[in-house]
């Protein structure tokens, strides 16, 4: 088979094509196409509100776009029944925003937890895995501490231990360096590199921390008004000639893109509002 016969899968773990996506009368995303290569990291930045979590969930399968696809692997996720759905989630990591860990359980419990509610190995195996991970982490030996007795950032390495638990083929960090200081940022950027590296980890970050997402990614996306605004390389899009792309990366408030929550004129807070609200909440697309 010659390159150009091979399926785009073959490149591609994820492809969202031509997909729409609202929250009521809200428009999200209006026919956004990407890709998020193998074994690459693939940033996706855009201003706050754009639906860079959004795209997770749509990626995860925990949303399905009104239109357009969202392939896996080559395989639309609209199309997956329960148990594929639950197999491709299992080959996925997440880390959110909050990075929460179970408050109640240990480290070494926190860690365990995605093996012992996918796999049956033995108490031993997942001794040994929890190690592993801690290890990758550079927390070998806080098995026993309470995520109260760590720290922020310790926190959110625990977590990363969690999300690679079950060896995935792909792992989504949330604002991976919100609210964390420059030194805890740049044992981030470091282990997210380094677990790409020694993992072959395909790895999508969503951020708008514009330095460590440009240092880290191999293709970075800029995602505003529903669309693709800019793509390429870091050094492609330093030197992009879009008025979008370079207000963006400058951080200027002033420009093409409008930082601003809604589009939607404000009406104030009348009842009328709070039961759009309400509305676009219980839509009910949630595939959870
Ligand atoms: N369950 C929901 N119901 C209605 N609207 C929602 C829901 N979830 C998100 N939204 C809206 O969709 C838009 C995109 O949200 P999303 O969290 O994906 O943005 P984001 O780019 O990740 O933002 P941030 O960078 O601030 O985290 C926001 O305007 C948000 O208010």
């Amino acid at each position: 088979m010659t390159n150009s016969t091979l399926p785009s899968s073959a490149t591609n773990l994820v492809e969202a094509r031509a997909l729409s996506f609202s929250w009521g009368e809200r428009v999200i995303y209006d026919r956004l196409n990407l890709v998020i290569r193998r074994g690459q990291v693939t940033g996706i930045m855009g201003p706050s509100g754009t639906g860079k979590t959004t795209l997770l969930k749509l990626i995860g399968g925990q949303l399905i776009a009104d239109s357009g696809q969202l392939l896996l692997n080559g395989r639309s996720v609209a199309e997956m029944n329960r148990t594929e759905l639950f197999a491709a989630r299992a080959r996925m990591g997440m880390l959110f925003q909050s990075g929460a860990l179970f408050t109640d359980m240990s480290v070494f419990e926190n860690v365990a937890f995605p093996l012992r509610a996918h796999t049956n190995l033995s108490e031993n195996l997942i001794r040994e895995l929890v190690g592993l991970k801690l290890e990758a982490v550079g927390l070998r030996g806080t098995e026993d501490l309470m995520p109260a007795e760590l720290s922020g950032g310790m926190n959110r390495r625990v977590a990363l231990a969690r999300a690679i638990a079950l060896d995935p083929e792909l792992i989504m960090y949330d604002e991976p360096f919100a609210g964390q200081d420059p030194i805890v940022m740049g044992v981030l950027v470091r282990l997210i590199r380094s677990l790409r590296d020694a993992l072959g980890l395909t790895t999508v970050i969503v951020s708008h921390d514009v330095t460590e997402t440009l240092s880290i990614s191999d293709y970075v996306y800029v995602v505003a008004d529903g669309k693709v605004m800019g793509e390429g390389t870091p050094e492609q899009l330093r030197q992009s000639d879009s008025p979008f792309v370079q207000q963006f990366l400058k951080g200027e408030a002033d420009g093409p893109v409008k930082f601003q929550y809604s589009q939607l004129p404000y009406l104030g807070n009348t009842s009328n509002n709070i039961q759009q609200d309400a509305v676009s909440v219980n839509k009910g697309k949630d595939n959870a």
